[in-house]
């Protein structure tokens, strides 16, 4: 398990690292969101981001992407320093930013090519052929064919999920892509992502509001709240004692029904609830 603040430690040292953060402070708008975060995570890995509102997972996905560089401390991907526009790198947006159209489901995953490998504005054979597998990678050769704005939000998500697909990245980081998500296609999804990562052998970050869809499948749990991270196996990191102690503040885990619920001091789901981020004094 590795705190904010402490030496990172491989969890199985034969796996070589796909990221690496030492010492990393990020900040948005001036304010502290995540605060000297040391943690490695193995090629491979499947880790559940978790951490209510604000707690900083779009932040780190973007300090990732090499668009918001860390106030202070190093961070590698695949051994080297994080870069902007680094294919290696797939990102997958919440979906709520996402506008519909009247242009087709293949035209929306076909525009991830633009600046990239084929150019514009004509997508040359090895282009198309790109975006027809990326799209059977994730079976929606289908609403493919649909304009956009027809599509259902778990059918957007899916042509999100083949856009991200097309570099062939090693790492792909999913912001939320299971918000508003019917509990059988949360499940699908997850399941689609991770039988995916697996036969590419992709290292995925996939944040998320309730764990509970993801159990079973995560390596690893990485939980921001307070400025501060946890990483480890579900096992280590929710616990009582472990979240108690990463808030600063009594939290609760029930386990009940095979469901996971982390419960924060009134009642409410501690995932739930605003996280104040940098206003504590980590910086
Ligand atoms: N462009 C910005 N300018 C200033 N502050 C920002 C900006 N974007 C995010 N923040 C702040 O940074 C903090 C972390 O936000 P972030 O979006 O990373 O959280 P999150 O964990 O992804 O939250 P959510 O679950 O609500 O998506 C929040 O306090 C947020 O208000």
């Amino acid at each position: 398990m590795t705190r904010a603040g402490h030496e990172p430690h491989g969890m199985t040292p034969a796996v070589p690292e796909s990221i690496r953060l030492q010492d990393v402070t990020l900040a948005r708008g001036g304010r502290v969101v995540l605060s000297q975060i040391s943690l490695a995570i193995p090629q491979g890995s499947f880790v559940g981001v978790l951490g209510a509102n604000g707690a900083g997972k779009t932040t780190l996905f973007h300090a990732l992407l090499g668009l918001e560089p860390p106030v202070r401390g190093g961070m590698w991907v695949n051994g080297q320093p994080v870069r902007r526009g680094n294919s290696a790198v797939g990102y997958m947006p919440q979906m709520r930013k996402l506008v519909g159209g009247q242009f087709s489901g293949w035209s929306m995953v076909a525009t991830a090519l633009h600046g990239q490998r084929w150019g514009l504005p004509w997508y040359g054979r090895a282009g198309r052929a790109a975006v027809d597998a990326a799209l059977a990678a994730v079976d929606a050769q289908a609403l493919a064919q649909r304009p956009v704005a027809t599509l259902s939000g778990g059918e957007r998500q899916r042509l999100l999920l083949a856009q991200t697909l097309l570099d062939d990245p090693s790492v792909l980081l999913l912001d939320e892509p299971l918000a508003s998500l019917d509990p059988a296609r949360m499940r699908e999804t997850v399941e689609r992502i991770h039988a995916l990562a697996q036969a590419r052998r992709m290292t995925v970050l996939m944040s998320a509001h309730d764990i509970n869809p993801l159990l079973g499948v995560m390596d690893h749990v990485l939980y921001l709240a307070r400025g501060r991270a946890l990483l480890g196996t579900e096992e280590e990191v929710i616990t009582t004692d472990a979240l108690t102690a990463l808030y600063g503040a009594p939290v609760d885990v029930v386990r009940a029904g095979g469901r996971v619920f982390v419960v924060a001091e009134g009642g409410g789901s501690a995932l739930h609830m605003q996280d104040c981020g940098g206003c504590s004094a980590h910086a």
